[in-house]
């Protein structure tokens, strides 16, 4: 008798983990925390390296609900293609492991969440651009534009540099430049991001009739576009150091290292568009760079790199003097 309600206790911490795993893969966990990093460099400029950890630890949970929330609507919205094409058959409405209905609730939920605690916590504004992210993301990228145009990802991308936009909002309460150059960068590197992708999974989208650049204008026209977008992207990075001047020399040499890097794998891919391998590493390195120049940001802007960098300047010309020039 103890063994049974053991068996059945057991079984049912096993369904239970089970449906708390399932609505988890629903909120395609492993593309936020990129999200959040966005988002962070955003805030760490906004404050100029000082961010409030209350702050920041409340908007980024806040990012992430609303996030959530997005990725949830579009598996419901995709369900019929995300059943036909391999790499997302076993998510968890294709799998039949969560309903239709119940995922439905659970994205409201966790928008109702998202918005309730930037509100209180943060601002209305930063509460407001998150659900912006939601409606733009459903509305106009998965509603609008996925099925219907080649273009899908260039406007659909606005939806995720939108966290760029939170951040600032929620240490400033308004937009500058700065976060829209932030949102610029996230938005050009998104066709290049996404494309290489595209070129390894292109039979799969090709199968379900989405128009994704590879599928219909091919693999050259492709990786010439991830190209003259990585191009554009890279050199905009530099608008944060001139004229804008949110970030100095450390980002700059930050920036200029990864970018240098970027722009030779799409110049390799360029002249070898059907190298899957190539295309690969290439999307690979692109969430590489994002996560770094975030992280440049966030270490330029730190107080404790600012007077570093002022003695080392200082003192540059007697390092240089030292230097033997034989
Ligand atoms: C319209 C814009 C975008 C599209 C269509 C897109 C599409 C995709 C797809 C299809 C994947 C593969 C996911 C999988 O295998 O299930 C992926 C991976 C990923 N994306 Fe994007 N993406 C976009 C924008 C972004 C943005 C803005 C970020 C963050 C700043 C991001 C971060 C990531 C990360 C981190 C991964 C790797 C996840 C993993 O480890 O498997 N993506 N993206
Ligand atoms: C502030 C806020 C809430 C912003 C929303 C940001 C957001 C959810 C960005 C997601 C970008 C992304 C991974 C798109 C892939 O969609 P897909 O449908 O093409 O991917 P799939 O083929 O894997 O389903």
């Amino acid at each position: 008798m103890q063994e049974l309600i053991a068996t059945g206790v057991s079984r049912q911490h096993q369904n239970f983990k089970e449906v708390m795993q399932s609505y988890y893969q629903l909120t395609k966990p492993r593309i936020i925390p990129l999200l959040l990093i966005t988002t962070s460099a955003s805030m760490w400029m906004a404050s100029n390296g000082r961010v409030d950890p209350f702050l920041l630890i409340v908007t980024l949970l806040g990012g992430t609900l609303a996030a959530a929330s997005a990725q949830t609507l579009n598996c419901i919205y995709d369900r019929d293609i995300d059943y036909t094409m391999e790499r997302t058959r076993k998510r968890p409405i294709p799998s039949g492991k969560v309903q239709t209905r119940h995922a439905l609730i659970f994205a409201i939920v966790l928008g109702v969440l998202s918005f309730s605690l930037l509100t209180v916590f943060a601002n209305l504004l930063a509460a407001l651009l998150a659900m912006s992210g939601i409606v733009f993301y459903m509305g106009v990228y998965t509603h609008l534009l996925k099925r219907h145009t080649t273009q899908n990802i260039v406007i659909g991308g606005a939806a995720g540099a939108i966290p760029a936009l939170v951040g600032w909002a929620a240490v400033t309460g308004d937009l500058s430049w700065s976060a829209w150059m932030l949102f610029a960068i996230v938005f050009l590197w998104t066709p290049p991001h996404f494309w290489a992708l595209a070129l390894m999974i292109r039979e799969d989208y090709a199968k379900v009739g989405i128009p994704m650049l590879p599928v219909i204008v091919g693999e050259e026209e492709t990786t010439r576009q991830i190209w003259v977008y990585t191009l554009i992207m890279v050199g905009s990075t530099f608008l944060l150091i001139y004229p804008l001047g949110n970030v100095g020399i450390v980002y700059g040499a930050i920036a200029t290292i990864l970018g240098w890097k970027f722009i030779q794998k799409s110049w390799q891919l360029l002249h070898n568009p059907s190298d899957i391998p190539l295309a690969r590493s290439t999307f690979k390195y692109s969430i590489i760079y994002m996560m770094l120049l975030c992280l440049g940001i966030v270490v330029d802007t730190l107080p404790e790199t600012h007077s570093l960098t002022a003695i080392l300047v200082e003192n540059l010309q007697t390092i240089i003097s030292a230097i033997p020039i034989s």
